[in-house]
């Protein structure tokens, strides 16, 4: 039997429940639920990863929606609960949702929810911000300084590697890896090289516009390419960032052999998922290769890491933060929010996930539309003509 779940109660006598499993940032989301009869009931027990179980209890006998996370495992057991509940719609806080088991969902005629765009730009400048700090060492620099070891300077203290005119690798060029991107050709003049299973024109026509502005400048122009194979961007780029989906074709995507194959003072950076890189495999090579870096937002074993890691100085960690600026983490909760709210009230499906600018405008009422629902087109749901 699982124990009651502490919960926070908005609007008491609204028709329809939704359930959020953890508070979100913002109080927008909140109000945009309430304003639409709902009652709005949100999880304050203070565990932070919340069982099967404790989802169930949450969902209870009656539940129109729920709003969850990406730690959470919501395969068959949660979507049967949740139909039970005569719920129609979850949607993940997250733009990735490999922690949902979208053919159960599916069987169920539940919709599901995710979160892109809001986050492209957040994300990707941690990415960028890891890119950094690991080329110039500024952890191990901080930490050297707050040790109280600094005394004088030194011409061979904490040399690192220079970014410009070097090459960026992106794996995965999608909104996050091409944001990514961008901002690497621009901000620090490196060449691109990318792999992705789709080509990204938009990408490319960027870093060569740029280009040409470069030249028009006197400068040397930066370059693009679009790499036959993951593992002509591993061989060829000195900083490589992952921003891939999880899924069966990606797990474990970087392995023993293929850093083996990377430049000895590579840069590598994952903000995707932690599964993407055999991090038992990382720690080996990170031990054997001092000048090889990397900056971490992601753990194949979330919230752990894997022994040895903790203790290189040539790893950057960071709490799977990538998404945390204010703004993005209140954009999420709304987007969230909305799917569910769309999928209650029988709104169509906005018809392109790319642009979710209209829900995110605080001064005007959000389009009656899901913004992101992953399986519309499985469960036919209709698509908004805005
Ligand atoms: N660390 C974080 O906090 C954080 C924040 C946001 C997103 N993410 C992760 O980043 C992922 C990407 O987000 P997005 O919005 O850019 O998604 P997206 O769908 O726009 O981009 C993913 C890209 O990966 C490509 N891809 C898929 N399989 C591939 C393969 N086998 N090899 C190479 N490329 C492949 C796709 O073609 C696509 O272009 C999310 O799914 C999520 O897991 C993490
Ligand atoms: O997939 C996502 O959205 C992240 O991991 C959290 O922002």
């Amino acid at each position: 039997m699982a124990k009651p779940v502490s919960i926070e109660v908005y609007n008491p006598n609204g028709k329809y429940r939704v359930v959020s499993t953890k508070p979100m940032p913002g109080t927008r989301w909140i109000n945009l639920l309430v304003e639409q009869d709902c009652r709005v009931e949100i999880c304050t027990q203070k565990k932070t990863i919340l069982s099967v179980e404790d989802i169930i209890a949450l969902i209870g006998d009656k539940c129109d929606g729920v709003i969850g996370q990406l730690t959470e495992d919501w395969g068959e057991t949660l979507f049967s609960a949740l139909s039970r509940a005569g719920g129609k719609a979850f949607s993940n806080m997250a733009v990735g949702y490999n922690n949902v088991d979208v053919n159960a969902a599916n069987k169920y005629g539940v919709a599901v929810g995710n979160t892109p765009g809001v986050l492209t730009e957040t994300t990707a400048e941690l990415a960028a911000s890891l890119s950094v700090a690991a080329a110039r060492r500024i952890v191990e620099a901080d930490e050297f300084m707050r040790a109280g070891l600094y005394d004088g300077w030194l011409p061979n203290l904490f040399v690192g590697n220079l970014l410009k005119g070097q090459t960026v690798g992106v794996i995965g060029a999608g909104r996050i890896g091409s944001a990514y991107a961008r901002m690497m050709v621009e901000g620090f003049k490196m060449n691109l090289i990318y792999y992705d299973l789709y080509q990204s024109t938009r990408l490319e026509k960027f870093v060569t516009a740029y280009g040409q502005f470069l030249k028009a400048n006197g400068e040397s122009p930066v370059t693009w390419k679009r790499a036959a194979s993951m593992d002509e961007v591993l061989q060829q780029a000195d900083v490589i960032s992952l921003h891939p989906i999880l899924d069966k074709t990606t797990y474990h995507l970087i392995n023993k052999e293929r850093l083996a194959t990377m430049k000895k003072e590579a840069v590598l950076v994952n903000c995707s998922r932690g599964p993407v890189v055999d991090e038992v495999a990382l720690v080996e090579h990170l031990k054997q290769n001092p000048m090889f870096r990397v900056g971490l937002d992601v753990f194949e074993d979330e919230p752990y890491m894997k022994p040895g890691l903790a203790d290189l100085k040539n790893a950057i960690v960071v709490p799977h933060i990538a998404s945390a600026s204010k703004w993005t983490r209140e954009g999420m909760a709304t987007l969230a929010a909305l799917n569910v709210l769309g999928k209650i009230k029988g709104y169509p499906v906005w018809s392109d996930a790319n642009r979710v600018e209209p829900f995110l405008n605080e001064n005007i009422p959000p389009p009656a539309a899901s913004p992101s629902i992953v399986n519309a087109k499985v469960l036919g749901l209709p698509v908004s003509r805005l």
